[in-house]
């Protein structure tokens, strides 16, 4: 039987102009469309870290030097990253298929996910976004742009900011359409457009939502059998990048629930993957969960790479 399958994409992998990235689709484009392909329903999200972050910076050096340019609150640079990243994905996508002779609709949908605005994730931000800098860079961001700056699973330092957790996704229903009628849809980008509910009023929040939790939560509303995140690396590991590293082929919730414990995960990069990865395995009898790189997602899906979350 074919399987509905939510792919998360990492930002990080999406490069960093608009030449890389339409590069980095391209290449992202043959996995998903081989998923399609073999017949599976696919839904995918992709993260904005690094995309945030640039038009943020960039909204806001601009907002200074000169008065053409307004300041751009957070919700709406979120909502410029999933058109800019979307954009690309779904051409890449939609010419991919076409070189196949597969006459699919692709399409992005705009999409803001419900959080608590009372959410403690306010208090203290964990989300990087943007480039890498070194710590010197980092502590001159801090002083002139009151960033809050943190070193990135030894990559570098990076603003981070608020990350609330996702609740609900408001146009769901929008989504579910699409796939029912076997489009293929970009949704949650960035984790979704941070709102919260007020009256018949939806207000964005200056925040990135993981798009790790996001792609975890819309993968339990779609009723997806499959939640897959493609990142940089094939496997997870224990003691990562330690002399006694070790890559992990299957984890049980159990067991990742100790190795968060014990802290193997890098917050902001593997630990949202591996809670999202739980968090979707342990929703329902079947669901299941793999974290592998963008070129082993088809072994990965096969049960010959990457690490698979099980109840
Ligand atoms: N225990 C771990 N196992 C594997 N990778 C890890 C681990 N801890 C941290 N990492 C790092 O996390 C990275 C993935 O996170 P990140 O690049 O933030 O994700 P994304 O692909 O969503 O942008 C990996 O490339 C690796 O460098
Ligand atoms: N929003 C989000 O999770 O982005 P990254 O995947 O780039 O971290």
């Amino acid at each position: 039987m074919k399987d509905k399958i939510v792919v998360a994409l990492g930002g990080n992998a999406l490069g960093n102009t608009p030449e890389e990235q339409i590069q980095a689709v391209r290449h992202t484009a043959k996995p998903i469309v081989d998923l399609i392909a073999d017949g599976h329903e696919v839904i995918i999200a992709h993260g904005n870290g690094p995309q945030v972050g640039m038009i943020n910076l960039a909204m806001d050096v601009a907002s200074k030097s000169s008065a053409a340019t307004p300041e751009m609150p957070f919700p709406e640079c979120g909502a410029m990253s999933q058109g800019y990243i979307g954009y690309h994905l779904q051409n890449a996508i939609r010419e991919e298929l076409l070189e196949r002779d597969m006459q699919i609709p692709v399409a992005t949908v705009v999409t803001q996910v419900i959080v608590d605005k009372n959410d403690s994730a306010f208090e203290n931000p964990t989300k990087p976004v943007g480039a890498f800098y070194s710590k010197e860079e980092a502590e001159k961001l801090m002083t002139e742009k009151g960033f809050v700056m943190k070193e990135d699973a030894g990559r570098g330092y990076r603003r981070v900011v608020a990350s609330p957790l996702p609740i609900d996704v408001a146009e769901k229903e929008t989504i579910k359409t699409l796939v029912d009628n076997n489009q293929v849809v970009i949704a949650v980008g960035g984790g979704g457009i941070p709102v919260y509910a007020e009256g018949n009023k939806l207000i964005g929040i200056p925040a990135v939502i993981d798009k790790d939790f996001a792609s975890a939560k819309l993968a339990e509303i779609l009723d997806a059998d499959y939640l897959i995140i493609l990142t940089a690396v094939e496997q997870v590991a224990i003691n990562f990048g330690k002399e006694n590293e070790q890559w992990l082929s299957t984890l049980t919730i159990n067991e990742a629930e100790k190795y968060i414990e014990e802290g193997h995960f890098a917050p902001g990069s593997m630990l949202p993957k591996v809670k999202a990865a739980i968090s979707f395995a342990e929703s329902k009898e079947g669901r299941k969960a793999l974290i592998t790189s963008l070129e082993k997602a088809s072994a990965g899906i096969a049960g010959q790479t990457g690490t698979r979350i099980v109840k």
